[in-house]
């Protein structure tokens, strides 16, 4: 496979993932017990967990609004040659629908709010089953779970085996929600905001340089109705109260890798592969180009 081969170190990350995880129980301290779990309608209990080295990676990652989730998870998808799944994209494919529930929930998603634990695991469950018809193995999960009950179904009906959590300074990503466009064409996400922070009271200066689009997408750029100020600030602060306890959820399954973005994707990339234990032929090649 070529994901496989752009894995130049020997370890696999599925590996990586559990020796992380191995690592921070303590001697003698059994993993968290999965939670009795809802039924997750398409993947109920009947479902098989399949162990790892039957599978490809199967990860979360978690993050504010707007931090680069769906950027970094999107690449390393890429490279690992397992399927980006964003219930951000699932909710905004049924928005633009005409299905039943597209009306009620534009406006929940308008003003930042979340939609209900049923809708969003109908939605993910409906992906992950077409996936599996298409004989997908792993994931990278990107905006799920986003509460502690889809955590917890989640646990009841397949293993997690990391959880990479993205962190930047909230002011910065005010900023970069306000900035972010989509091509209403090719449908590619882009940022016009150029953030440039200075050092202050303790905290590193922070550049990250503006996701220009080529001139054929210029013209046709959209802002999503929930990027406004106010409701970037209502989810911020939604994130806070719902998805922050399930920060907790996965430290205390000790599956938590922190990573701080030291600044825009040039930085933060390679940073990221390197405490992933991964790296980038494809990228390697272009930098010895
Ligand atoms: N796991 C989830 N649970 C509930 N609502 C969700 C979930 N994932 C996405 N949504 C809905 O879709 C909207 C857009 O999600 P997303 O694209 O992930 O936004 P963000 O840029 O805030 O990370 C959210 O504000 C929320 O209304």
């Amino acid at each position: 496979m070529a994901a496989v081969q752009r894995l130049l170190r020997s370890s696999s990350v599925a590996a990586a993932g559990r020796r992380r995880m191995a690592t921070s129980l303590a001697p003698g301290q059994a993993p968290a017990a999965p939670a009795a779990a809802p039924a997750f309608p398409f993947a109920g209990a009947e479902r098989r967990r399949r162990p790892a080295h039957e599978r490809n990676v199967q990860w979360v990652f978690l993050g504010c609004p707007g931090v680069g989730k769906g950027t970094y998870a999107s690449r390393l998808s890429r490279l690992l040659g397992v399927p980006h799944i964003a219930t951000g994209d699932l909710v905004r494919d049924e928005l633009a629908s005409t299905g039943p529930d597209a009306v009620q929930l534009k406006e929940i998603v308008n003003q930042g709010k979340l939609v209900s634990d049923e809708i969003i695991i109908n939605l993910l469950s409906k992906r992950l089953k077409k996936g599996e018809e298409k004989g997908e193995s792993g994931f990278i999960l990107d905006g799920f779970p986003r509460t502690v009950n889809q955590a917890e179904i989640l646990d009841g009906v397949t293993d997690i085996d990391m959880v990479v959590n993205l962190k930047l300074r909230e002011d910065i990503i005010v900023q970069k929600c306000l900035g972010r466009r989509i091509c209403g064409q090719c449908g590619k996400n882009f940022n016009l905001a150029c953030i440039d922070v200075k050092a202050e009271n303790g905290l590193p200066p922070i550049y990250m340089s503006p996701l220009l689009p080529p001139n054929n997408c210029m013209s046709k750029l959209l802002t999503r109705d929930d990027d406004t100020e106010e409701v970037v600030r209502n989810r911020l602060r939604i994130y806070n109260e719902m998805s922050q306890p399930v920060e907790d959820f996965y430290q205390k399954q000790g599956k938590v890798l922190e990573f701080d973005l030291p600044g825009g994707i040039p930085e933060s990339w390679p940073k990221l592969l390197d405490v992933l234990n991964l790296e980038d032929q494809q990228e390697m090649k272009l930098a010895a180009a």
